[in-house]
Formats: structure tokens, sequence, C-alpha cells
């Protein structure tokens, strides 16, 4: 047995115990994984950001966008060390004693807190909670300075490390901006200016123990990124991350020292349907646990969104109307738990 096998220490913060899979974990038949129907053929692009000639990479991640909506990309730049222990000290919060997580539990009340712990649920037939056998520590990512005592104390180096990882996530998220600007054919700052100049970034920590029966649950159900764009480091050797791909569930491999990139709901909208913010969810595995840490980036509440002029022409209608991004957040937290339809809210019927 490895170090990463067992996680014994591991305990939800309502104190119930990962060795058993309780009732409120399992998901009504229709929208349980179906593991066995995963195909292991094909996965999403791996990208090298130091392959030459440039124009190779923004061709690559042009595509990636166009046809899968996620990619991977290696040789990014941002230290491996760094990256481990930013995944070894979300671990460590999570397998604290239940006790000294649950000041950080977000409630009905402290839903709206910038540091939260969240346990996701599914509503199924509208008003049964299913839990999602997973937990997540959600908090701004940059800058940090206004929140970092609001940050976990313990581990003891986790406000200091998040410090020195956002700093690397700032210049990789502007670099890949810049790249996917490129690919839609526009200006370098395009996609920056457009998200506005107050952007929103908020980093969500994921931590999925070993499940005793990964059929009858979920680690996160199927969802869409509602922010622009999102990077996501995963645990190795541990596979759990499924992206929808021609309706089939398509794992993304872990591979050292890479990073997960994948388009969200505003990029989807401002590139006009040309680059997809895709559905995907994270399964659960008997014996190992896995650990991710998704750093998103998104407009503030106030910036307006749609499709991007220059992308606009009598051949490519706009397929989206303008809103203002307070406006999908709303339309948001209205669909919870159900089947997430928000861009097609913003659709412009032909
Ligand atoms: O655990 C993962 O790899 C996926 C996390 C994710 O999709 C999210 O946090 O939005
Ligand atoms: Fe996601």
């Amino acid at each position: 047995m490895d170090s990463q096998t067992q996680t014994q220490t591991f305990h939800f913060v309502n104190g119930s115990s990962p060795s058993s899979l309780s009732p409120d974990h399992i998901l009504p038949q229709e929208k349980r994984p179906n593991l066995t129907h995963t195909p292991l053929l094909s996965s999403v692009p791996v990208i090298d950001m130091t392959e030459e000639p440039h124009a190779s990479v923004v061709q690559k991640i042009s595509k990636a966008c166009e046809e899968f909506g996620f990619f991977q990309i290696i040789n990014h730049g941002v230290p491996r060390e760094l990256c481990d222990t930013v995944l070894a000290l979300l671990a460590a919060f999570f397998e604290l004693p239940p006790q000294e997580k649950a000041p950080f539990l977000a409630t009905d009340e402290t839903r709206h807190r910038q540091v939260k712990l969240v346990n996701y649920h599914v509503k199924t037939d509208g008003e049964t909670r299913v839990c999602m056998w997973s937990e997540c520590l959600a908090h701004p990512w940059h800058p940090l300075d206004d929140v970092v005592h609001l940050l976990p104390q313990n581990p003891l180096r986790y406000r200091e490390v998040i410090a020195e990882y956002s700093k690397e996530i700032y210049v990789l998220m502007k670099r890949l901006l810049s790249l996917i600007s490129q690919g839609l054919g526009l200006e370098q700052d395009c996609l920056e200016t457009k998200l506005g100049e107050t952007p929103t970034f908020r980093a969500q920590g994921n931590y999925y123990p070993p499940c005793p029966d990964p059929e009858l649950t979920l680690g996160l159900n199927v969802h869409t990124d509602i922010s622009a764009l999102t990077i996501v480091r995963q645990s190795e050797g541990v596979t759990g991350l499924q992206v929808l791909q021609n309706g089939n569930w398509v794992p993304v491999e872990p591979i050292p020292d890479a990073f997960v990139i994948n388009i969200g709901d505003q990029i989807q909208v401002l590139s006009n349907g040309r680059f997809r913010s895709v559905h995907h969810r994270a399964v659960t595995n008997k014996t190992r646990k896995r650990v991710s840490m998704a750093t998103f980036y998104g407009p503030s509440k106030d910036t307006i969104i749609g499709p991007i002029r220059d992308l606009i022409d009598e051949q490519h209608p706009p397929l989206y109307r303008e809103y203002h991004f307070s406006e999908f957040l709303e339309e948001f937290f209205k669909q919870e738990g159900t089947r997430r339809m928000v861009t097609e809210m913003f659709e412009l019927k032909a």
C-alpha cells in the first residue's frame, strides 16, 4: 500500500466515515455514472507550450477549444514542486478532524462567505438532496492580500503556498487568454479586455475520498464551468475527471506535471459558440483518494458579455444576446439542482 492508497484519516465534515456509503450519497438510477460504459480510447489533446513555431501552439489550442472545450498543457513553466505542495496541503486540510473543518462549512446563512467548505448536492425529484462524494474548499485566489487571513491556518503553510501558486497561475491564465484570443483571430488582449478590468478569481480545491461503491454516486455532478477559463491541477495516478464528447464520457487521464484547461460558459458566448464550454463530471474510485485544484477566471457582475463583434458576419450571425454577467449568475442560481441550461437562456433563436 503506498501513501496515496489509505485515507483512514479522512472524515466528512459532518463526522461520517467514507468507509461506508450512506443512503444520502446514493443517486437515483438515471443519475448514476454507468462506469462500465466509459470508453478508454480517446482523450483530450495534450499541448506542449514550448513547441515551435508559436503559431502551431495557437492552432492546436484553437482546434482543441472547438472540438473538445478541454485540453492539457505540458512544459507550462509552473514549478512542479509548488503544484505538488498545493495538492498535498489541500489533502492535509481535508484530512483534519471534522471539528477543525467545521468553522469553514457553508450553511444557508454563510453561503456568501469568501472562504467556504462545501459539500455539493444534487436535487433529485424536486426536493430530495443527494450529497456528492467530495468536499470542496472555495476561496478567491487573486488578489490574495484581502482574504489571506480568512484562509485555513492549518495546515501551517497553506496561506503562504497558495499565495505563491496564485502568482504563477495569474501569469499562466493571462498567457492562455492571449493564446485563445489569437486562436480566434483576435488581438492578443481581446478576451482579457472583454472580461473586464475587475475579473473574478475563484479557486476550488476538491477532495474525493476512496468510495466503497463508485457506481452509486459521483464526486461532482455533471456541470459546465460558468466562468470564462479554468486551470485544473489534478492528482497523478488517479483518474476521475470525465468530459462529455459525442455523447460519451471520456476520462481526462492524469499526465505528470500537466494542467487541464477548459473553456467556461463566458468564452463560449464571447466566441459566439465557436469555442465550447463542455459538460464534465468527477467520478470516484474504490481505492485511492483524488485531489484537484481548480482556478477560475471570470467577469465581474457588471461586465457586459456577448458575442465579440469581429466574430460576427453574415455567415456567423450572433447566437447569443448581450447580458450583464449578474443576469447570468441569477439564472444559474435559479436553475440550481436541475439540468444546466444557463447558456441556452441567452441564445437568440433564428
Ligand atoms: O476534480 C476535477 O478534476 C474537476 C473539478 C471541476 O470540474 C470543478 O471544480 O469545476
Ligand atoms: Fe468544473
